[in-house]
Order: C-alpha cells, then structure tokens, then sequence
C-alpha cells in the first residue's frame, strides 16, 4: 500500500495567508504553529485562558493572546492545541459558540475527534496537521530552513477545499519541506498512540530502565551500566535513523550483531509481541481513551504517583551527574517557549 506524500510545490500558502488563524494553547506544539505561521506571512492570534502560565510566553514573542473564545470568534481556521484532555470543554466552553459556516477546525491530533469526544457542526471543515515529531523541533526546524514531516487529514470536508486548506497550513510551519503523508484521523490516532506506549516512549523507557535494574542489581557500576543502556542509544538509534536497521547493523562489531540477531528476539519475544497486541486493541476499542479521560476527571492519581516512581529511579541521578560533566554531548532541543 503505498501513501500519497505532499511536498512545497503541491501547496499554496496564499490560502493559510488569506485566513485568521487561532492557535488555541501555546506550549510545545502551539508555540511551534504559532511561530512559523506568522515568520510564512499568515495574521496569528493566541487563545489562553486568563490565568495560563503560558501567556508571557507568547506576548514576550510579540503575538497578540486574548481568551480562547474571543481568538476563536475572530479567526477563520481554530488549530487547538491544548492537551488532549482539555480539549473537550475548551471545545464546549469556548469554540462551538464561535463556529460559524465557513470556518475551519483543525487538531494536531486526533484523539478528541477519533473517540467521539468532539463532534463539530456538518458546515465546518475539520482537518488535521499533526507534525511526526516534539514541538521544539518542529520550530528548530523550520528556522533552520527544514522542516518536521507531517500528517494532514481531513475529517469533514464542508467547503470542498479543505485539504488544500491543510496543506497550506503544514507548508507554513514547515511540515511540506519534509513531506506531508494524507492519512485518516483514525490511523493517525491509533498509530501515534500505539507508537508513544508500546515502543517510542513507554517501550523504550521500560527498556533502558530495566536493563540498567539489570546491571546495577548484579552488582556493576551505575556509571557504566548508564552508558551501555541510555547514553549509547541515542547513538544506535541514529544509525537506524540515518539507514534503517540494517545501517545500525552495518555499523557494529560483529560480535555485537551476533548478540543483537541471537538475544534481541529473546528480550522482545512472543509474549512480548501478544502484549503489544493488546496494548493495540485498548486502542482501538477506545478502553484506553476512556481509562485516560477518567484518570484525567479524577485528578490524575495514578499519573502522579507513576510520573513521581519514574523520576525518582536510580538511573535519573546517575544521568544527571554523568550529564553535568559530558561537554560534548549536544542539547539541541532548548527552549524556545
Ligand atoms: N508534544 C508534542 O510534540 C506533540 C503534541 N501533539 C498534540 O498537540 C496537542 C498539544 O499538545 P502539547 O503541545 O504537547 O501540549 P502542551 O502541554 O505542551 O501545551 C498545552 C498548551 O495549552 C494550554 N492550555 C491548557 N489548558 C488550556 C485550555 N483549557 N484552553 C486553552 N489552552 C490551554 C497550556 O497552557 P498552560 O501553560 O497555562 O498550561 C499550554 O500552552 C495535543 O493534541 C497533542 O496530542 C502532536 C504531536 C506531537
Ligand atoms: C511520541 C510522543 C508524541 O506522540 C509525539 C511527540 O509525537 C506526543 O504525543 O507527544
Ligand atoms: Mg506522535
Ligand atoms: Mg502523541
């Protein structure tokens, strides 16, 4: 199956140039939208509830922020970009009275609209621009002339241009210099979620740890057993990066990649795989939208205590002395709001 990829030439910045658009929400990915839109010549307004400590933020960059729902009733395109779970009564609250025909909403996520949390009159356009990579690299890379791959999918399709709307819009932050993918709010959805817990964050984070458990438990050096499962693999991993698997594989000793094609398997094995099947299926049913809305509704309780568990493993101090004194290593991603 092969995907249809957008690049500069396929999109007219002309139509985002000719809209308002109101970025709901300025931290990772808002400040990134925001920036960008308004350096590829597109009229910004920031929408921030009074007391969100994200506002100095956006006026020390000169943007100009008045309250979601005013920013709405202003702008023709409305990209929220408040977190997943505030959308739904930002939504109620603040956009759905200002929506009127013609107008366009856009996400850089699916989940509000893919889980029924969300549902937008029939005579708006919904679409998405959802950048494949963290906000602060998203903005880096459009200063440095690059761009973050993106995803682009309309949902609703009221005035019959609403993609070539979003295309535009992911030609101004960038997105269309590395290649927008069509896709579906669906896949988007439960790809990137699929993606985040199993293997990118969640999979990786549960890896490293317990490998470091592994070494330090056995009695070696913390110092050492850092450098082996968290410091290096940044390096592997932008080898696969820059060449696939086979390029990392290229790279190693062979006695590393007769332990790599031997043992891999044996660490992410069968059950494994059956796991992350499952992990796919809460997706998909909606068990883990709804588990995360009513973590959310509670206060968040088992977020807290897992978030405060993970930054208190051993392996976190170890990292941060290790870190103070490593010179060379690069910290590409500041911030920039
Ligand atoms: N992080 C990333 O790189 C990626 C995120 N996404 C998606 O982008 C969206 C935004 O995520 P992310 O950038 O991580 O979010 P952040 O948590 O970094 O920022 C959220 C912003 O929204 C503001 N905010 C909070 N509540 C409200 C509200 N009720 N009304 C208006 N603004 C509010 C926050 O203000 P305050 O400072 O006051 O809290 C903050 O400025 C999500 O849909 C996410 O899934 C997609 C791809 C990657
Ligand atoms: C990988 C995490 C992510 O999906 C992202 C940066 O793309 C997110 O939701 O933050
Ligand atoms: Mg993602
Ligand atoms: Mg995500």
């Amino acid at each position: 199956m092969s995907v249809e990829v957008f690049y500069d030439d396929d999109a007219d910045l002309g139509l985002i140039q000719g809209r308002k658009v109101a970025v709901i929400g300025y931290g990772s990915q808002g400040h990134a939208h925001a920036l960008s839109l308004r350096d590829s010549g597109v009229d910004v307004v920031i929408g921030l509830p009074a007391g969100s400590k994200s506002r100095p933020k956006a006026e020390e960059q000169g943007l100009r922020v008045l309250s979601p729902a005013e920013a709405a009733a202003e702008a023709d395109v409305i990209m929220i970009l408040a977190p997943d779970t505030a959308q739904r009564g930002l939504y109620a609250d603040a956009i759905a009275p200002n929506l009127a025909p013609g107008k366009a909403l856009f996400f850089g996520h699916g989940f509000n609209i893919r889980y029924g949390l969300i549902t937008p009159p029939a005579d708006v356009d919904v679409a998405m621009v959802a950048p494949k990579g963290p906000g602060h690299l998203v903005r880096r890379q459009y200063v440095d002339g690059k761009g973050v791959p993106c995803l682009v999918a309309v949902e609703q399709d009221a005035s019959g241009n609403a993609f070539a709307l979003a295309l535009a819009y992911a030609k101004a932050i960038g997105g269309t210099r590395a290649g927008a993918i069509r896709t579906t709010f669906t896949e988007e959805t439960e790809t990137d979620l699929f993606g985040e817990q199993a293997v990118l964050c969640g999979g990786a984070a549960a890896l490293v740890q317990t490998g470091f458990e592994v070494l330090t438990e056995a009695g070696y050096a913390p110092e050492v057993a850092y450098f082996e499962c968290l410091h290096e693999l940044k390096l592997i991993v932008d080898l696969m990066y820059e060449g696939g698997i086979a390029r990392m594989r290229y790279s190693i000793s062979d006695t590393a990649e007769y332990g790599d094609l031997s043992r891999g398997p044996r660490v992410v094995d069968s059950r494994v795989k059956e796991e992350m099947r499952k992990i796919l299926g809460e997706i998909q049913s909606g068990e883990f939208a709804r588990e995360w809305v009513a973590e959310d509704e509670a206060g968040r309780p088992n977020f807290a205590k897992w978030r405060a568990e993970g930054a208190a493993h051993p392996i976190e101090e170890t990292g941060q002395k290790l870190r103070a004194m490593m010179s060379w290593v690069d910290r590409p991603i500041t911030e920039t709001a």
